[in-house]
């Protein structure tokens, strides 16, 4: 069985932290970060505002991050194989891939892809002091949080919604331990469900029909992480 799971939601929510814990301890589990499909500094536009516009969907490479999701689906043993990584697997042949990113559910062809989309949230203050701390490849201009980071987390999550997208909505101001095993134990028992026959809503949840670009190869700046079989079997 294949399994997608978005980890999605605004910046700083957390959503690397969540996933670096849920690969330790989920099986013949492989990660793919939007982060490493930003395009070159030199292709990100400039707005009206004067600010790179680095968080509009146009930023990011998605073609290529879809080609990468569709090397995994169509094979995820030889996917695992071709980065070096060899799996284990026991009779259940579970594979996992895990999508996380802070635009992952504004792009339609791999909107329906996800067997379970998760977005974390945590309120404006606490996203804009956790963002005042990180150093990003390109560090931040000063006024990018209010001027572009911040509205453009409200559009996209509004076209989202007015989409109809379904998401596990998730409070990122929660520990992590209780982030972790509240969306193991979720993933546990909606794959358990899975294997008992499909969701009467998987894949079917919006208007959107996935649509396949060209396979190609994967940029080198993209991060391909396998976690073997745990102790933990589902
Ligand atoms: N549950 C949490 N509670 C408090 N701080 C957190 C939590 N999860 C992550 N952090 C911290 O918030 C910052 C952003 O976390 P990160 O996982 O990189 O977020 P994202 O990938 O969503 O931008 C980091 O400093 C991280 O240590
Ligand atoms: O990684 C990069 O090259 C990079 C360059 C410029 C900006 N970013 C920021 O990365 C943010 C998304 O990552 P994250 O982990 O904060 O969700 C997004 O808000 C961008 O503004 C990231
Ligand atoms: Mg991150």
């Amino acid at each position: 069985m294949k399994y997608i799971v978005g980890i999605g939601g605004m910046t700083n929510g957390g959503k690397t932290t969540l996933t670096n814990s849920l690969l330790k301890s989920l099986p013949n589990c492989c990660v793919i970060h939007q982060d490493d499909f930003f395009k070159p500094q030199d292709q990100i536009a400039v707005g009206e505002d004067g600010f790179k516009q680095w968080d509009v969907l146009e930023s990011l490479d998605m073609e290529a991050m879809l080609s990468t999701v569709q090397a995994w689906t169509i094979s995820p043993r030889k996917f695992a194989r071709a980065h070096g990584v060899s799996v284990q697997l026991d009779a259940s042949d579970t594979h996992i891939l895990i999508l996380e990113g802070f635009l992952l559910y504004s792009y339609k062809p791999l909107v329906d892809l996800y067997s379970r989309r998760y977005f974390l949230t945590v309120p404006y203050e606490e996203c804009k002091r956790r963002r005042s701390t990180r150093r990003y490849m390109v560090p931040d201009p000063p006024g990018l949080f209010d001027g572009h980071v911040w509205p453009m987390y409200q559009k996209y999550k509004r076209k989202m919604e007015a989409n109809g997208v379904e998401v596990v909505y998730l409070d990122g101001m929660k520990s992590r331990e209780e982030l972790f095993h509240q969306v193991l134990e979720d993933i546990q028992n909606s794959l358990l469900n899975e294997r008992r026959g499909p969701a009467p809503n998987a894949g079917t949840q919006t208007q959107f029909r996935p649509q396949y670009g060209q396979a190609g190869g994967i940029p080198a700046r993209h991060c391909v992480t396998i976690s073997l079989w745990g102790s933990l079997y589902i």
